[in-house]
């Protein structure tokens, strides 16, 4: 009989300092994100393999043709590892974020009329409402001598409520008030939770995927800080949910577009067709996701634009003067529409560049269903001299998929990819690239059939906020403040010295000459 290959045991990589812990403790205990993952990938290649928790082996790539294999190619074959997917269920319940193979694409198809590219251009006028409400507080601030800003906090509150408003018809009023319930409730959320685990718990959740799944559930009763505070999250979205659905019913939301959010999940619980139905469950679950997954991500993607152009005051001024350049062109008291936020082309480089250089989700987990071989567009050398332009990987192997490295591959953004240059997407003359990502193609949105639904949603907010607070503002770094990339399973900002104070980005904001 032939034995299968396997070509994971012949991958070099790191030594593992410890069989119970494997590179797990290193690698979540890293001072920065993707500290670790860029030096190993300097020393290993795109494709090398670390070991997680029990002495389990972890093939870590960033291997752009592994990356497509994995995401596009093999569909559903590449499933989210059990126990990060109990972890999703923690926080969000039951819905798309957590939901598997066919589940999954009942929960796809029902979402997926919420997110046409039609219906989505249809915020634009709620996301520029919304970016000058804050902006009109900013002024107000100012002017009441306050010049230091948390600006994490205040674009996260900006982008719940336009998240409430384009989802929900709802007005979670965050801006207006810093106490408001959900505001705080999501306030250090990750920092709180997920932020350098104790030695404990990664060895426990490394053992999750053997517990059956009615008793696994059992785990979110734990309780530690981190159970608890995903647990009060969960209770308190999912009780927001239930009202919202309620009111829409008693005719106190109005009745707005036939497709939003609300609607499409109201007509998944009527639906006679079992292929378009959700419960109960699921829509609050889906609902809890939304106010997740939609607003934090956009927020903090901005957050590390706004500290980009600090470091780089040039590029600030130029996108400035790009913004007030269409502007002055403009009627005075018009809006920029779509295609005006198109055109700005400087301004959309440096939105690229910054979801390239800084993924709020820098990596993501996956498990071969069956045996497979993955091909490599990065050949590796094996510690016998062997080079392989492919993997056979067994059924059952892990995979750590870094989009921090991908999104920093020399090979395909160029030799300076570790550096901030917004005008490498200026640049036509590139070369033709494996196609992986929806925009840009960065891996920042995940890709294929689990890709993010919501990149449509994000490229047009976060449009719509930095024009807005890039005319009106400049921003500059405080003295003495220096900014980390927290690994908090999302990446989150801190200040150095200062962790003890939670997730922050405090700037100085001065108004911009008119
Ligand atoms: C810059 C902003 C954003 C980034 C970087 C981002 C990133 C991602 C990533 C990496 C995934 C894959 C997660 C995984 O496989 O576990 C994902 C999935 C998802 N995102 Fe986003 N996202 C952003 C904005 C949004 C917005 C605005 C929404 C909603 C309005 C949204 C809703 C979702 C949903 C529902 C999923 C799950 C999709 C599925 O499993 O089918 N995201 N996102």
């Amino acid at each position: 009989v032939r034995r299968k290959r396997d070509s994971v045991k012949k991958l070099r990589g790191p030594p593992s300092p410890s069989w119970l812990l494997g590179n797990e403790l290193e690698i979540r205990g890293q001072a920065e994100v993707g500290d670790l993952d860029f030096a190993w990938s300097r020393e290993y290649g795109a494709t090398f393999k670390i070991r997680a928790c029990w002495g389990n082996q972890v093939v870590f790539t960033s291997d752009p043709r592994a990356l497509q294999h994995i995401f596009h190619t093999s569909s559903y074959h590449y499933p989210k590892r059990a126990d990060m997917n109990q972890s999703v269920r923690n926080i969000t319940g039951r819905g798309i974020v957590w939901a598997a193979g066919d589940v999954h694409q009942r929960h796809r198809k029902v979402m997926n009329p919420a997110f046409t590219a039609q219906q989505l251009r249809a915020f634009l006028p709620l996301f520029q409402s919304t970016a000058s409400r804050m902006s009109q507080k900013w002024k107000d601030s100012i002017q009441a001598g306050d010049q230091t800003f948390n600006v994490s906090r205040w674009l996260a509150r900006s982008t719940l409520d336009a998240i409430g408003e384009a989802a929900f018809d709802y007005r979670f009023g965050a801006i207006d008030n810093a106490q408001s319930e959900l505001s705080k409730c999501f306030e250090n959320l990750f920092a709180d939770t997920i932020l350098y685990p104790p030695k404990w718990d990664l060895l426990f959740k490394a053992l999750w995927r053997y517990i059956p799944p009615p008793i696994l559930q059992l785990v979110e009763y734990i309780p530690t800080k981190e159970y608890r505070r995903f647990r009060n999250f969960k209770a308190l979205a999912k009780r927001i949910g239930k009202e919202l659905i309620e009111q829409k019913a008693d005719g106190a939301i109005a009745e707005g577009s036939s497709r939003d959010m609300l609607s499409v999940l109201g007509e998944s619980n009527t639906s006679e067709d079992p292929k378009r139905q959700l419960d109960e469950d699921e829509i609050l679950s889906q609902m809890t996701t939304i106010m997740l997954a939609g607003h934090e991500t956009t927020a903090s993607s901005l957050t590390w634009l706004l500290y980009e152009l600090c470091r780089h005051p040039e590029d600030q001024a130029t996108m400035r003067d790009e913004i007030q350049a269409l502007r002055a062109r403009l009627p005075s008291g018009t809006d920029f529409t779509i295609a005006h936020l198109d055109s700005l082309t400087f301004t959309n480089a440096c939105l690229k560049e910054v979801l390239r250089l800084h993924p709020i989700v820098p990596s993501l987990e996956r498990t071969a269903d069956r045996d497979d071989i993955i091909p490599l567009a990065l050949p590796i050398t094996t510690d016998d001299g062997e080079t392989l332009t492919e993997l056979h990987v067994k059924k059952g192997q892990d995979f750590s998929l870094s989009i921090s490295t991908y999104n920093r591959l020399p090979s395909v953004w160029g030799d300076d990819a570790d550096e901030w240059n917004p005008r490498r997407f200026l640049d036509s003359s590139r070369e033709k690239q494996i196609s992986i990502g929806v925009y840009a193609n960065l891996m920042t949105f995940s890709a294929g059939v689990r890709g993010c639904i919501g990149w449509r949603f994000a490229v047009i907010e976060l449009q719509a906020l930095t024009v807005e607070v890039i005319e009106h503002f400049k921003f500059a770094l405080p003295k003495g403040v220096e900014i980390m990339r927290l690994p908090a399973g999302v990446m989150v900002p801190m200040v150095k010295g200062k962790m003890h104070e939670g997730t922050q980005m405090p700037l100085h904001v001065s108004l911009a000459e008119e």
